[in-house]
Parts: C-alpha cells; sequence; structure tokens
C-alpha cells in the first residue's frame, strides 16, 4: 500500500477477485511485509474489513450470476449436481444406418409403415407414438476394462408405431429389452441412435423426453412413489402437475380411487403400501388427467386377479375416447388378449412379431406339437432317430432328461390316424410312458418365438438334429 493507486488497486480487485482477499490478507500478515513497510497489519481497519466482507460481497455477486444463467440455460442442472451446478450435455442420437437384416414379413412392414409416417409426419394424424430405428447400448460394467470399454446392447433397431386408440402389448422374456423401449419412449433414457416422435393431440411433434406435463402417463418397472406421502396425496400432487383443475381433480381422484379400490389406503404412506398396492397406485398415476401416451410396464406384477381385472377395467374405459395410445409391456399372455389390439414381441432387443393375437394363433394351426415321456432315458438318442424316422421334417424343440419336444409341420402328419397309429408302435418298442400330438397353442408359438438361440445349450442339438427355431409357426 505504497500509494492511493496501489490501494484502489487493492479495493477494486478484492472486491471483484474471490481469492484476493484471503491472498492479499495472507501477505499483509506476514512480518517481513510489516517490517519493511513499517505497518502492523491490526492498524490497518481496511484490510480487515476487505478481507472479512469481501466474501459476502462475493456471495451475493456470484449468486446474482448464476441465477441469471440458470435462468438462461434451464435449472435441471441444480437439481442434478447442487454443488458444482455442471450440466451434462445431452446426448443428441444419430440416424441408425445400420441395416435391419432379414425380417418376418410383418416386421419389415411395421417398418415401411414407420418410414411412411415418418416422411408425412404433420400430415399423419393417426400415428402417437412412433419408434424409428431406435436403438440402446448400455456399458457392459462386468466386460468393460480401464482400457477397454464394452458395450451391451439392450435394443437392436427397433421400429413400430402406435395409433391413437391403440394399445400395443409388449411381449418378451426377462431382458428382452422392453423396459428400455419405454424408457427411451418416456425420455428416461437416450436412444444411442435412432428416434421416438410422440404426437400430441393438437398435431405437435415432440421427442420423447421434451413432452408437457399432462402429455405424457408413466407406470415404470420401479415404482416412482415419495415414501411419506399418503396415496391420496400422490394423487393430488400429480393432478396438479397434470394442470387439472381442483374441482375436476377431485372428481377423477374419487372415481379412480373407486375403481383400483384403493379407498382403504388413502391415509397410508407409500412405504407402507403392498407390493400390490404400490403399483395400483403408480399405475393410477399414469391415468390420472387422461395423458394422450400411456406408457405401462408390467403394472399388474404383484396384483391380485381381482386388482388386475379392476386394472383392466380402468384400462378400457380410458381407451373410449380414441384420442389416446398406449403401450403395456407384459408377460401374461392372458392379459395381452385381454387388453391389447396388437402385440409386439421383442426377443434379444429385436422384433420378432408385430400384430393381432388372433393372426399370431392362425398360424399355430399350421403344425402339431409332439411331446414323447421316456422310461429309459437312455433310449434318448434311438427314440429321437425314430422319430424323426416317422415325421422327417420334425424340428426338436426341447430335450429334458424323460422327455423329448418337437414341432411337426402339419403336411407331414397327416393324415392323423397314420401318426397316431405310428406313434403306438414307437411307445411299445420304446416302452415310452407317455405321448401327445396336438395342435401348437398360443402358448407354445409364444416358446418358439421366444427362445433365443444364443442361450440355447449346444449339447441340446448333436450331429445330424434339424434343430430349427423358425420365427413362424
Ligand atoms: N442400466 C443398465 N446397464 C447395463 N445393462 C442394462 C441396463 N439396463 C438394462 N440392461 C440390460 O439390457 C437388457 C434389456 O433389459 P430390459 O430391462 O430392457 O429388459 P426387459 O425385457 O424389460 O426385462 P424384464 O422382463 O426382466 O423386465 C438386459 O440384458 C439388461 O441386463
Amino acid at each position: 500500500m505504497v500509494s492511493d493507486l496501489h490501494e484502489a488497486l487493492y479495493f477494486t480487485f478484492s472486491t471483484l477477485i474471490p481469492v484476493f482477499p484471503p491472498l492479499g490478507w495472507l501477505i499483509f500478515s506476514t512480518p517481513r511485509f510489516s517490517v519493511l513497510h513499517s505497518i502492523s497489519v491490526y492498524e490497518s481497519w481496511n484490510h480487515i474489513f476487505i478481507a472479512v466482507f469481501a466474501p459476502y460481497i462475493h456471495c451475493v455477486i456470484f449468486a446474482l450470476l448464476l441465477r441469471c444463467l440458470e435462468m438462461r440455460s434451464g435449472g435441471a442442472a441444480t437439481r442434478l449436481d447442487p454443488i458444482f451446478r455442471i450440466q451434462k450435455r445431452r446426448v443428441v442420437s444419430r440416424q441408425n444406418r445400420e441395416h435391419p437384416g432379414e425380417e418376418p414379413p410383418e416386421v419389415h412392414a411395421e417398418r415401411e409403415r414407420v418410414r411412411s409416417a415418418m416422411a408425412s409426419l404433420q400430415q399423419e394424424e393417426e400415428s402417437a407414438i412412433v419408434v424409428n430405428s431406435v436403438r440402446k447400448e448400455y456399458e457392459d460394467k462386468k466386460a468393460s476394462s480401464v482400457f477397454k470399454k464394452r458395450k451391451k446392447v439392450a435394443v437392436k433397431n427397433l421400429s413400430f408405431t402406435v395409433k391413437k386408440g391403440e394399445v400395443l402389448g409388449l411381449l418378451g422374456p426377462n431382458g428382452a429389452g422392453k423396459s428400455t423401449t419405454i424408457n427411451m419412449i418416456s425420455g428416461h433414457i437416450t436412444a444411442t441412435a435412432g428416434e421416438v416422435l410422440l404426437k400430441g393431440c393438437d398435431g405437435v411433434v415432440s421427442t420423447s423426453g421434451q413432452s408437457i406435463p399432462g402429455y405424457l402417463g408413466c407406470c415404470p418397472q420401479q415404482d416412482p412413489l415419495w415414501p411419506d406421502l399418503t396415496v391420496h396425496q400422490h394423487l393430488q400432487v400429480y393432478a396438479a402437475v397434470r394442470g387439472m383443475r381442483k374441482e375436476d381433480a377431485a372428481v377423477t381422484i374419487s372415481r379412480i380411487e373407486n375403481a383400483l379400490d384403493l379407498q382403504k389406503h388413502l391415509r397410508t404412506p407409500a412405504r407402507r403400501l403392498s407390493a400390490g398396492e404400490a403399483r395400483k397406485l403408480c399405475f393410477a398415476l399414469s391415468i390420472l388427467g387422461g395423458p394422450v401416451v400411456m406408457l405401462w410396464d408390467e403394472p399388474s406384477v404383484g396384483m391380485d386377479l381381482k386388482g388386475q381385472r379392476r386394472m383392466w377395467k380402468v384400462i378400457q374405459t380410458a381407451m373410449k375416447s380414441k384420442e389416446h395410445a398406449a403401450i403395456l409391456s407384459t408377460q401374461y399372455l392372458e392379459e395381452a388378449a385381454a387388453m391389447c389390439d396388437r402385440v409386439a414381441i421383442l426377443v434379444s432387443g429385436q422384433l420378432r412379431y408385430i400384430g393381432s393375437l388372433e393372426d399370431l394363433k392362425s398360424k399355430s394351426g399350421t403344425s402339431y406339437h409332439l411331446e414323447v415321456k421316456m422310461t429309459d432315458p437312455e433310449q434318448s438318442d434311438a427314440l429321437h432317430a425314430e422319430v424323426l424316422h416317422l415325421f422327417p421334417y420334425a424340428t426338436r424343440q426341447e430335450r429334458m432328461t424323460s422327455s423329448l419336444i418337437y414341432k411337426i409341420p402339419m403336411e407331414n402328419a397327416v393324415p392323423l390316424s397314420q401318426s397316431f397309429s405310428k406313434l403306438e408302435a414307437a411307445k411299445q418298442n420304446f416302452r415310452l410312458e407317455d405321448y401327445s400330438l396336438s395342435l401348437h397353442s398360443l402358448q407354445q408359438v409364444f416358446v418358439d418365438l421366444t427362445r433365443d438361440l444364443e442361450e440355447h445349450d449346444p449339447d441340446a442339438a448333436p450331429d445330424g438334429v434339424v434343430e430349427q427355431r423358425p420365427l413362424h409357426p
């Protein structure tokens, strides 16, 4: 502080630069400085004043600056990272240029439908959800190392549309990619490639994740509930978020509570609900306010039969107006048959079938299901050779210790009288415990479709055996 200029600079910098006051304070407090400039720091109240109060001035200035920046670029960062407020850049999905390869005809037709829906999106009134060549890769943490990151492909090149008034069932075995698909549509996760478009009733097209409240209702696989809020409070909060008027909300909430038999639990906090009751509440939240697009990821898991039927009724009522579109992921064929206009069957992230269950059922009539039960497992190979001799186009579906299961094309099994007499003879020769020859049921068709080639045990297909896994029955 040898001149007025220095002092002015000191005041200016210490007011604007946060690190300056503590550093200045340290410099001024050193004995060397005191000796050289023959002043005691404690004599200079100005310096103490700056060192103590400047940080408060900084707080106010920078809090205001931060607020301005947040108002300009959105406040989501504060929620995710309240300390450093670094907002991850949203990964922009790129177009999926991967060739889909050979696909079943109905899957290919659906892909073409998506293409034409994308081409004429503004004019196209029908589709509420358009999923266009979507792919999702996760980092496979188990297989990754420090040097090499390995990816797990959960969904590959998936394309489908859901029309207004339609409920599309999403079926498939565990890990098929159903939840990943629903989460990409809801915007909960970002697609690695491809795009999802949601079309509002006003014709506005928005990519998933940027939809307006009230447009999308989602019941994800994990219950998104606040543990301390009661059932009734949850419904009230969601009604407010969806922009419902208070009087409308009260009527709708009471109707939903009655329809799903939630009245007994209105004052129960979410943490004390049973799994089935929590699912009921999640489902109720997803339909509250009649969103245009509704996504349900296994909503009936944990519900008792009565609860499941009540939920079905609510779905039917909600879909009456033909202004809504819904996707229902389920493990139950019966639920899909009761609720869905079409079903999409996913296996290992790929679409294996899309269409009505009736069409799938009619295809099941084109082959027979043969199951033979052995008394002596040692005879398995000989019996297999005999079945192939009797029905040359039979394909073995399963091989267990005491039974073998085959699919036989219809033309190979008729006339049935001959088939039964051949099987009777085999029963005597091989001392079979039992056998059955029946039309392929819907359940069996579904099992055939969803059987994953990669997971299949190669030991079960010894040389010479035709172990085909046709996509169509
Ligand atoms: N966050 C994640 N990180 C890594 N892999 C994941 C992640 N989430 C899902 N996966 C993997 O992606 C694949 C698809 O998972 P997804 O949950 O979509 O299947 P799903 O069909 O919903 O199964 P389920 O019927 O059991 O709910 C699975 O193999 C799963 O292990």
